[in-house]
């Protein structure tokens, strides 16, 4: 017998080696599932009584081994194009920043038209995501995701070749229609496909992609922002790449298998399991899923709609409840207003050429995404929950450091020195204020001045141009050559010595959001839902998620003209510290279940999962013997003996 297969069929001396460490925690992400929590006592008495050096290598051999057998490379070709949604969604939320830069000017947009192609998108996805829900329990996660990478080829088709402002609406429309659809089914299809040991890890590389999305989105938009014809067509366009791939990689890739026992398929359903688990028995996991539904059909009770039926039964309406809170809480922790107001951030601190501070708002969605990276290595040690935790308390925390950092620059913005006379006579409101501050805040005015090495010298407040909000209405920062000479225009920012500690503010923001509070929301949504209510419940919180979007970045403007950016941001701060209250109250954690276990983590009241605080304590080994793999469970010692 060859050394590879006495290391894959252990004995069963070495077997009940191991259940007498069973309790013993394990750090190294082996498959855990439900079973009573021992006492503290008990476990450390039998962890030490048990413990020696040959049954902890054979342990880690057995674990290696298995982990070897569950996670053929074929889990993770699949995660990687399920992720190409991610990345799209990624990228075409973020690269439309820097085309509208070049679109404004080529097509003389106004203001309201900006909105519109920006918020059109956002706004699409939100509707599509609910109705995403629909889609995914009758045609199944896989026509659900060719479907988003048809919208999302069509609508980059459009894009490129809009001969106007209407028809590039029509396109981002259509984008935000394949957005919905996307951000929703793609979690669940990979958590569906995953073993539980990676679920994690592999439904959190969809929001890396994400992240990876917005960070390719920031460097194609720095290097056709030099292309000042036509630019923006490439820069809408080029999503259709990633787009095509993935409807290809779908046209081979297989369905759920989870969907497809739900649906009756069992046949087809069995060859799934076995083509993604490679070469391990399949007959547990599919049985499991098989019992599951049947007992789900059980409780879940009665007729109606799913929505109905989740939000009348006590588990689903929490887990409900837990998913759109994340989904919430995420969004109000204002990242998108932070990743879209970094330019300006940068511009405070003193970078004064627009290409420049293009590029350096790459650095942001750079930072953005190696924090999601790390995200993507915590989530299977440290587990959901507290990194969940972790992530918005930091978050909170740099709000408060970014609020402050806004503060101490507004009470020291310069004042307005000089106060030139409108030539059309035109009755302004800029020319009242005395401040930079209320200046800038004030969307119609900006602040003009000229810089002496670092003394400012006249600064003037004047209205901006109603076309583009790079100049002045009129003076001498109304055009590029008048403002040669040290003249600069500041518009929504005021050039101050205390911008540092709102970038320190920035980079301790985008590391505390980005591996939890970025990632984990579309994680958790992926795994908290039994199947029948998995799509639907998907598609509720994607829907918060987008309808929070927008919400968010359509009042941060008014919020700060009412309040002022450190208001607003100590608000942001506030709200991330209501999403700490919840999140410590309600979500329990769900590292390695089995997706068919975790509804009974929302069998107590909902505010009582922090009392439990995570599966510590509680766990089951699966080991593989001779081929098969078996469930270890405190009273389950006869099946192995
Ligand atoms: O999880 C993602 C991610 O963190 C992105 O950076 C953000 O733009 C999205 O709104 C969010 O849903």
């Amino acid at each position: 017998m060859s050394r590879k297969q006495l290391d894959h069929d252990y004995n069963l001396r070495s077997m009940s080696n191991l259940m007498g460490e069973r309790w013993k925690k394990v750090n190294d992400g082996g498959e855990r599932s439900l079973i009573k929590a021992p006492s503290s006592a008990s476990i450390s008495s039998q962890a030490a009584s048990t413990s020696s050096t040959s049954t902890g290598d054979l342990e880690r051999a057995a674990r290696k081994q298995f982990q070897q057998d569950v996670t053929p490379g074929f889990v993770y070709v699949l995660a990687v194009f399920s992720a190409l949604g991610g990345f799209l969604f990624g990228y075409d939320t973020g690269v439309i920043s820097g085309a509208m830069l070049l679109l404004k000017r080529e097509l003389e947009l106004s203001a309201l038209w900006q909105e519109l192609l920006i918020s059109s998108t956002v706004a699409a996805a939100a509707l599509s995501a609910l109705l995403g829900g629909f889609l995914n329990g009758l045609f199944g996660r896989r026509v659900c995701i060719l479907l988003a990478s048809f919208f999302f080829t069509v609508g980059g088709i459009v894009l490129s070749a809009a001969p106007g402002k209407e028809v590039l609406l029509a396109g981002r429309i259509i984008v935000g229609v394949g957005l919905g659809i996307a951000s929703m089914t793609v979690p669940v299809y990979i958590a569906e496909a995953s073993p539980p040991h990676l679920r994690g890890q592999l439904v959190t590389v969809n929001t890396l992609f994400i992240t990876g999305g917005q960070f390719t989105a920031s460097l194609i938009d720095g290097a056709f922002s030099y292309l000042q014809r036509d630019g923006w067509r490439y820069m809408l366009g080029l999503s259709v790449l990633p787009a095509v791939l993935q409807f290809m990689g779908f046209l081979f890739l297989p369905e759920s298998p989870r969907w497809l026992i739900q649906r009756g398929l069992t046949q087809k359903a069995r060859r799934v399991l076995s083509q993604i688990r490679g070469n391990q028995n399949i007959d547990e996991e599919y049985d499991s899923i098989k019992n599951s539904i049947e007992e789900e059909e059980k409780d879940s009770g009665g007729d109606g709609p799913v929505i109905w039926r989740m939000l009348t039964y006590p588990p689903t309406r929490r887990a409900l409840l837990v998913g759109c809170g994340l989904q919430m809480f995420q969004q109000l922790s204002g990242i998108n207003t932070v990743m879209y107001y970094s330019a300006t951030i940068l511009q405070m601190s003193g970078v004064r050429d627009d290409r420049l501070a293009i590029w350096l708002a790459g650095l942001t969605t750079l930072t953005n995404f190696l924090f999601t990276l790390l995200g993507v290595w915590l989530v299977e040690r440290v587990g959901r929950r507290k990194l969940t935790l972790g992530s918005i308390i930091g978050t909170c925390l740099s709000l408060s450091l970014l609020a402050v950092g806004f503060l101490i620059s507004a009470q020291h913005t310069p004042p307005v020195t000089f106060h030139p006379l409108d030539p059309a006579m035109a009755n302004s409101t800029c020319s009242k204020y005395q401040l930079c501050e209320p200046c800038m805040l004030d969307p119609g005015c900006g602040f003009c001045y000229s810089e002496n090495s670092s003394a400012l010298l006249t600064s003037s407040c004047v209205p901006v141009n109603k076309a583009s909000t790079e100049h002045a209405a009129w003076g001498r920062c109304s055009n590029s050559t008048l403002m040669r000479d040290h003249t600069y225009w500041a518009y929504n920012y005021c050039p101050t010595s205390y911008s540092w500690l709102v970038l320190l503010g920035l980079m301790f923001y985008l590391a505390a959001f980005a591996p939890g509070m970025g990632p984990m929301p579309w994680t958790i949504n992926s795994e908290i839902y039994p199947l029948w209510a998995r799509s639907t419940g998907n598609a509720c919180a994607a829907g918060v998620n987008w309808t929070f979007n927008i919400l968010v970045s359509l009042t941060f403007l008014h919020l700060a003209q009412y309040f002022t950016y450190y208001g607003a941001f100590f608000l942001y701060s506030s709200l991330a510290l209501l999403g700490f209250v919840f999140i410590y109250g309600c979500l329990p954690e769900t590292k390695a279940r089995r997706l068919e276990e975790i509804e009974a983590l929302f069998e107590n009241q909902l505010c009582s999962c922090g009392a439990s605080d995570s599966d510590e304590g509680r766990q089951v080994e699966y080991i593989r013997v001779k081929g098969s793999n078996y469930h270890l469970s405190d009273n389950d010692a006869s099946d192995v003996d």
